[in-house]
């Protein structure tokens, strides 16, 4: 569902008319389906917001004879992202469209606007304005009002320092400074809130995007800490298997080609997506973040493909951070009151579990990150723990997968959980983050797994935020180090007068995640719970994932010797019996969905 549509379509009947029926007669007393508790929301507040959304109007227009719904056909819908834009929790539109883009283009003179009423309009609209920024705290009872806005540096297209000193100038030094988990984050202070103007976020040179969505590229590039395995003569390829909007998707691709050797050729990220509409998002993205063929997108499902595909020949390693209930996404009211059912979990989980398990099937690949922004065990450790005992039965030779600790994520503190068959050990080589305890980023589990063939390397490894932020004199960032910006304007102050959200999506995308897409979520549900789903763009993006019939991986054919080949029967023999058993756990799984 899109709930911005489904609002506008609440809100049009009530727009113009003085004597109907109101805002609960329509929407519960008719024959139509009831509107969700989003759609409700949405609407009951822009309503509340009118008088406020029409004097920022016709001020924007005595001021600059600017009509800024002209050319919206939709005006419900024109109030309905005005009231997201200017006074809505997120002071942000999700999700792309064009009548975002007309309303974006006067961003600013709405913000002054609005800015003019709130000091000098008359006090039932100063009134108006207040409250609807007063709850700081979103549907998931997380203050993300004083959280940084994150902000990944595209090294693709533009140098740690000129993004530095490009936002230094676009935002102001005081707001900007280095996150020290990973390099090439900004930690950008909450009070910012034209970040979708900055030129650099318009030609894709910096992302925004949550700092946990960050962790997967970095666990699979990093993993081997300094020790870049990838950087070899000759192209080493990577798989993004559920890579839609494709924000890990670019990240990687950066990772991978950056300080490469000089006689280095590409490395290239494949990137597999099943739904067709979201490929289409993810091959914009590309274009925009990732140009020059380091990305390739393919629309297909990754359960189906094999590994001797002609695409995967020179296949290292593989990033999968498949559908999952999303339950770690605290800044995006989608989430509230949605209930993690226990059959929606199992669906979920069985369908991580074949993914993951089909990812360590590759016999060519030695490298695996599996992520989800959900909270629940069963969705992470558990499917951990389950695939390496399900995978590791069937190796032989020495050859083992292991969970490793990956190195770029050394200093990383939150821990993952010892679970049943899990070890403290195996626990502390997974990172998760949990903004129910004070992480300032959207709750996310990472794993990462090394074929134990990989020599181990004991170097302890150090990023290099500190050596950057010394260099170019910008501060590393510190948690609450924005706060004393922030007074009066959240829950610094007496009121709490910000919700500015981190705006993360794409990762919460770009799609989050954001730029356009940036915003609209990539996660994630079931096909059945996807109608349920609240999804803030203007245009459905849906997804057209059908049932997965995943076929069974099949080993690459090789000239061997007669030892060789014995040796080879009997791992076949182990294989199919271990493709048995996916198959059954596989039609266990039924109808696990998106
Ligand atoms: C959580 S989202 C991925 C977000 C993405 N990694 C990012 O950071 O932008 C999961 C994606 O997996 C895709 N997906 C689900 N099942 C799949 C399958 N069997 N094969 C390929 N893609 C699949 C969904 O369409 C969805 O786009």
């Amino acid at each position: 569902m899109n709930t911005y549509r489904e609002s506008s379509k609440l809100l049009a009947p009530l727009l113009g008319k003085k004597n109907g029926p109101g805002l609960k007669a329509l929407a519960f007393g008719g024959k139509n389906k009831a509107p969700t508790k989003a759609v409700f929301a949405c609407v009951s507040h822009t309503l509340r917001c009118r008088s406020v959304i029409d004097s920022v109007l016709g001020r924007v227009k005595g001021e600059t004879q600017v009509d800024v719904l002209k050319d919206i056909r939709d005006r419900a819908l024109g109030y309905v992202l005005l009231y997201e834009l200017l006074l809505g929790p997120y002071k942000s539109i999700r999700g792309g469209g064009g009548v975002k883009r007309s309303i974006m283009k006067y961003e600013k003179i709405l913000r002054e606007a609005l800015s003019h009423l709130a000091a000098h309009g008359d006090a039932a609209t100063k009134n108006h304005i207040e409250t609807s920024t007063e709850d700081t705290s979103n549907s998931s009872g997380v203050q993300t009002s004083h959280w940084p806005k994150y902000v990944r540096v595209n090294t693709l297209k533009v140098s740690l320092e000129t993004a530095v000193t490009s936002a230094q100038s676009f935002i102001g030094s005081d707001n900007v400074s280095l996150h020290t988990a990973l390099d090439n984050i900004m930690a950008i202070s909450p009070t910012v809130n034209n970040l979708y103007e900055w030129d650099l976020v318009k030609s894709g040179s910096v992302v925004i995007q949550d700092l946990s969505s960050c962790l997967t590229a970095a666990a699979l590039a990093g993993g081997e800490g300094s020790t870049h395995w990838w950087d070899t003569p000759k192209m080493n390829v990577f798989l993004d298997a559920c890579a839609a909007p494709g924000n890990k998707t670019t990240h990687l691709a950066a990772l991978v080609n950056q300080n490469l050797s000089s006689s280095k050729s590409s490395n290239k990220v494949v990137a597999l997506d099943r739904s067709g509409d979201r490929i289409k998002i993810l091959q914009k993205r590309v274009s925009l973040l990732a140009p020059g063929g380091v990305v390739e997108p393919l629309h297909l499902d990754f359960l189906k493909t094999e590994s001797n595909d002609s695409n995967f020949s020179k296949l290292k390693a593989i990033l999968l951070d498949p559908s999952c209930s999303g339950s770690g996404i605290v800044n995006s009211p989608d989430r509230g009151g949605e209930e993690d059912t226990p059959e929606r979990l199992k669906s979920l989980s069985n369908f991580q579990l074949l993914a993951l398990l089909h990812a360590l099937s590759f016999p060519q690949v030695e490298y695996v990150a599996y992520s989800t922004c959900s909270m629940n065990n069963e969705e992470n450790e558990a499917v951990v723990s389950k695939a390496l005992q399900e995978v590791n039965e069937g190796l032989e030779g020495g050859e083992v997968w292991e969970l490793r600790r990956p190195k770029v994520l050394d200093t990383w503190t939150r821990r993952g959980k010892a679970v049943e068959g899990l070890t403290e050990e195996q626990a502390n080589c997974l990172c998760r983050c949990n903004p129910f305890e004070g992480d300032e980023t959207n709750g996310f589990f990472v794993s990462y797994f090394v074929r134990a063939k990989v020599d181990r390397n004991e170097e302890k490894y150090a990023n290099s935020v500190a050596s950057n932020s010394s260099a170019l004199k910008v501060p590393m960032y510190k948690a609450g180090m924005f706060k004393h910006l922030m007074k009066g304007k959240g829950e610094g102050g007496k009121k709490n007068k910000s919700r500015e959200s981190s705006d993360q999506s794409f990762d919460n995308g770009g799609t989050k995640r954001k730029a356009e897409e940036s915003t609209s979520e990539p996660h994630k549900s079931p096909k059945k719970e996807q109608k349920k789903k609240t999804k803030w763009t203007e245009t459905s993006e849906t997804s057209d994932i059908s049932d997965s019939k995943s076929s069974v991986p099949k080993p690459p054919a090789t000239k061997m010797s007669k030892k060789a080949a014995k040796k080879n029967a009997y791992k076949t023999k182990q294989r199919e019996q271990k493709l048995a058993r996916l198959k059954k756990k596989k039609a266990e799984a039924g109808g696990a969905k998106n």
